[in-house]
């Protein structure tokens, strides 16, 4: 209620406005409104501002750089840069992807080299490509970066380290010698966001600025390593954990809740010749397309939930120094963070375009959502990579299953019960225990013949690299398949679990269904192919789709308004409460700066003499063309 945080009409401003509106609100939100005893921005608040703020920034300061500190840095180092991060005294982001990289770490180029005289890091870009690339709040914001580079100590390398390196003037905010820093200009998204370039030229820091939790250099130059390396990949773990909920889940509900809402109010069409004009949302088709989404929202956050839970559960391991679970997490962040995002973008578009031509109006909300989803299957690991990783581990787990009981998300690897399905009903297929079997048939399936492809692919003298890249859309497959098990799975659990009253839990179950069945529909083949389903059962998995969207479709509104977005986050025309679609899109279209005059001047000047000429002819006064 606090008119600070109301948005202005995001569409109707420049994107440099967007940018200072943001910094504006975040930190009238961080500064003034949220803080009191003991809060910090990466606290459990954080999670209210993703939902209270349509455009905030800092994303990466809070969401990032401030993790980042606490998970490489000594307690020292905490101590020192911590509070400053914390109150926004310092404002840092998260500096790995290259010009030239930002998939392959190792082939990384931005250089620290340790200069024992001095007891300082010499970091430098050699080439254009080394330049750092793409961090948020780098061009304009950050005057501090956590600058992931490769360590070099007499000559030779010692891998990718974070170093703490200041790039702008704490006074005027200029950048520092040796510092060529700016925005990237335009993107798809985060239009108030200012992505950043930093081309380092012999920039000093001292040696106490390499964060040294998991290594350390000696003023004699000695390196020390102290603990384990794959550390250093874990804060793009903890963001692939993180942004599912922020950045999958949260969006995807904004765009269903707008679709369902319209398509309720939106008139179009008979279905019954002799009846009035239906609400598009009584279509099958139009229930086909925007409930399995919503029911996407549901798993997707039921999974996350998991997801986080087991992140925090191996943290407090971690801090014992058992980093035992680190490759099932990042297995199952990497390939949930690719999938779901997938899955996320893939169904806000969907939804976007079940609204007709006001889809595609920026009145409507749901282009900005559709742009910012689509950045989810880029960012944090580009999503073949990561499907790519998840599918590495598995092939792993598979081959360890032959003489192993695996447990954890593989477990159902070295499950070799009878898997058949025995569905005689359209009601059997949506039994929550026979789509969860179904789905760990498939998945164990899809992973042994990927591995039992590029195996025959070996025995025949393929040498193992090229049987992967070779096998590659298997592998991704198979990665897919393992997340669709692992999302039905947790979900049909926790909703047995969850204590509720009989008819959420009968909604809840219903969607969970759905979301089952809506992908067995959309991946037959494999099931099939599989032999987890027979065509018949393929008919009745069909008609269990239908009939559940027929069930859900009374409580479609009921369900989105759950969500709880308000009007001025949604800043939807379509998808606003009161479901005046059509007053709203014309206030909203009278608002735009197009129309801010009459006559648009600055085009009319083009425009005008031949409007004179056709006003001529038509008043008798001028000879007609002869086109
Ligand atoms: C104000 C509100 C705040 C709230 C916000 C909260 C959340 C929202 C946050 C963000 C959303 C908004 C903005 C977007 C932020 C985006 C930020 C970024 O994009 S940062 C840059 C991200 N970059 C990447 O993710 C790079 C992806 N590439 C890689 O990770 C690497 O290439 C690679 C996958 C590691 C592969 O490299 P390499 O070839 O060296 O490795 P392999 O040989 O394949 O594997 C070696 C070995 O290492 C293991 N491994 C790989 N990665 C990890 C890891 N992350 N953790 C642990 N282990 C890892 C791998 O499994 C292999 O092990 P083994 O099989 O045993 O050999
Ligand atoms: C909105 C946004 C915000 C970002 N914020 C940050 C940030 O704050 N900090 C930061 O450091 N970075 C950030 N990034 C960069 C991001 O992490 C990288 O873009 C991402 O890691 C992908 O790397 P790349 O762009 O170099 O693509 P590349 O690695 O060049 O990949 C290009 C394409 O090649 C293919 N490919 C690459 N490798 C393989 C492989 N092994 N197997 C099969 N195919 C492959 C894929 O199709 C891929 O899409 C951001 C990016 C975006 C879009």
């Amino acid at each position: 209620n606090d008119t600070s945080m109301q948005h202005r009409n995001l569409n109707h401003m420049t994107r440099e406005e967007r940018f200072s509106e943001a910094m504006r609100r975040t930190l009238y939100a961080l500064k003034v409104l949220l803080p009191r005893e003991g809060w910090t921005p990466v606290g459990p608040e954080m999670k209210y501002l993703a939902r209270a703020i349509k455009e905030f920034t800092f994303i990466i300061h809070a969401g990032v750089f401030i993790p980042c500190i606490m998970s490489y840095g000594t307690n020292e180092q905490i101590a020192k840069w911590f509070p400053l991060a914390a109150d926004f005294r310092i404002i840092g982001t998260y500096a790995q992807t290259e010009l030239g990289h930002g998939s392959f770490l190792r082939g990384l180029e931005t250089i620290a080299t340790y200069d024992r005289a001095n007891q300082e890091f010499i970091i430098n870009c050699p080439k254009i490509t080394a330049m750092k690339w793409w961090p948020g709040d780098m061009g304009k914001s950050a005057n501090h970066v956590l600058l992931m580079a490769e360590l070099v100590i007499d000559g030779k390398k010692y891998g990718m380290h974070g170093f703490m390196v200041q790039i702008r003037d704490l006074t005027t905010h200029e950048p520092l010698p040796g510092v060529t820093v700016g925005d990237i200009g335009a993107k798809l998204s985060f239009e108030s966001v200012d992505n950043g370039f930093l081309y380092l030229q012999n920039v000093r820091i001292p040696r106490e600025n390499l964060l040294s939790k998991l290594s350390e250099v000696h003023p004699d130059g000695t390196y020390i390593k102290k603990g384990n390396q794959r550390l250093m990949y874990g804060s793009m773990v903890r963001v692939r954990v993180n942004l599912i909920a922020h950045e999958i889940v949260m969006p995807l509900a904004k765009a269903c809740t707008i679709a369902v809402r319209y398509s309720a109010v939106r008139r179009q069409g008979l279905i019954n010749p002799s009846k009035e004009e239906v609400p598009v949302l009584d279509y099958v088709a139009q229930q086909h397309k925007l409930l399995p989404q919503v029911a996407t929202v549901f798993m997707a956050h039921f999974a996350a939930k998991q997801l986080v839970k087991m992140h925090h559960d191996y943290s407090l391991e971690v801090e014992k120094g058992n980093t035992s679970q680190l490759p099932e997490l990042h297995a199952l962040s990497a390939g949930m963070k690719a999938c779901l995002s997938e899955q996320g973008a893939a169904g806000a578009e969907i939804v976007r375009r079940a609204c007709g031509g006001h889809g595609y109006s920026c009145g409507s909300g749901l282009p900005f959502i559709v742009n910012r989803m689509l950045a989810t299957c880029t960012y944090e690991g580009e999503n073949t990579v990561m499907q790519l990783q998840c599918a590495r581990y598995l092939i792993k787990c598979a081959d360890q299953a032959k003489k192993d009981k695996l447990t954890g998300s593989v477990w159902y690897l070295s499950d070799f019960s009878n898997m058949s399905c025995t569905a005689q009903t359209f009601g059997d297929l949506q039994e929550p225990s026979v789509l969860v079997k179904l789905h760990e048939r498939r998945a164990k399936c899809a992973v042994q013949h990927a591995g039992k492809k590029m195996q025959n692919m070996v025995k025949n003298g393929t040498p193992a690299h090229d049987a992967w890249n070779m096998m590659a859309t298997l592998l991704i497959n198979a990665a897919r398949a393992h997340i669709m098990q692992y999302v039905v799975g947790t979900s049909v659990t926790y909703i047995s679990e969850l204590s509720c009253s009989a008819s959420l839990k009968k909604i809840l179950t219903q969607l969970c269904a759905l979301y089952a069945l809506h992908n067995i529909n959309s991946n037959c083949g494999d099931f099939v192919k599989f032999g987890c389903l027979t065509s018949a059962q393929c008919d009745l998995a069909q008609e269990a789709e239908f009939n559940l969207l027929k069930q859900l479709r009374p409580d479609a509104v009921g369900i989105v308004d759950s969500f709880d977005f308000t009007d001025d986050i949604l800043q939807s025309c379509l998808g606003a409460y009161d479901g005046n679609v059509y007053e709203r899109l014309f206030e909203w279209a009278k608002q735009a700066p197009m129309n801010k005059t009459e006559v648009h001047q600055d085009s009319y000047q083009y425009l005008q003499p031949y409007l004179h000429e056709g006003r001529d002819v038509l008043e008798g006064r001028g000879r007609n063309s002869k086109l």
